[in-house]
């Protein structure tokens, strides 16, 4: 497995932003990002607050627009370009490539928790009856109630939603995973379970990228490192 090409290649990525409401002001953020992240691989991205390392994940995930650079990542034979790619296939990358998890559930309002779950295993395509036992299993690792689990999660705490959104995160078998601080107002008991879940998705060959604040979870997913301010801007704001 390791001689294979990697799943996720940065290749020289900068990115700044341009304020217009500061009169153009251009805020430098990283720059020439080079890593890279095999299959069953957890690569973590460590450095301060403000470093960029969200910045890192978004531009992976097409949401934020990489200045230059190569961002790398395959789909099957294919090697796609996000840093280039068109937006049609960036979407289809994040249907059958790339699963993005952030502390925050955004969801359908309405829709009962245990079909978010369910659904987001759907869109993969693993058939019904197997979507709702995945569904079942990792609310119930990840220790939801099962009496909330036909309630929409909207009135849930803030554990409980971010519980579910790793949940619905880990569902489907994506072969790409970017993890934007998921455990972050997760107690021990449930950091514990998040660990072992990654720990799952390596064994299954998941390339894994991911921020992680709490320095047990790091240690404990991490088989790399990588310090973001040594990609710090040079160029002054
Ligand atoms: N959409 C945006 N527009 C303008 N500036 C932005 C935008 N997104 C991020 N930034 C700036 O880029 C810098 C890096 O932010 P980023 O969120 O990537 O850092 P981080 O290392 O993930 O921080 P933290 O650990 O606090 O989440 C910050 O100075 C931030 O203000």
């Amino acid at each position: 497995m390791t001689t294979e090409q990697p799943l996720i290649a940065l290749d020289d990525v900068s990115k700044s932003f341009t304020l217009h409401l500061r009169g153009g002001l251009e805020l430098a953020v990283v720059s020439d990002v080079s890593l890279a992240v095999a299959a069953g691989e957890c690569v973590v991205l460590g450095g301060p607050s403000g470093a960029g390392k969200s910045s890192i994940l978004k531009m992976i995930y097409g949401n934020y627009r990489a200045d230059r650079g190569r961002i790398l990542v395959r789909d099957g034979a294919e090697v796609v370009n996000v840093a280039s790619a068109e937006p049609r296939r960036i979407l289809a990358l994040r249907r059958d490539v790339m699963g993005y998890v952030s502390q925050f559930l955004r969801v359908i309002p309405r829709v009962a928790t245990l079909d978010i779950v369910a659904n987001a295993a759907r869109e993969r395509g693993i058939g019904q009856q197997e979507a709702m036992e995945r569904a079942r299993r990792l609310l119930s690792l990840l220790n939801v109630p099962e009496r909330l689990w036909q309630l929409p999660p909207s009135t849930f705490s803030g554990g409980e939603q971010q519980r579910v959104n790793i949940a619905r995160g880990l569902a489907a078998d994506r072969p790409v995973l970017l993890l934007d601080e998921p455990t972050a107002s997760l107690d021990a008991k449930n950091r514990a379970v998040v660990v072992d879940l990654i720990h799952e998705k390596k064994r299954a060959g998941t390339a894994i990228l991911g921020i992680f604040h709490d320095e047990d979870v790091r240690e404990a997913v991490a088989d790399r490192i990588e310090d973001v301010t040594r990609f710090a801007s040079s160029r002054a704001a």
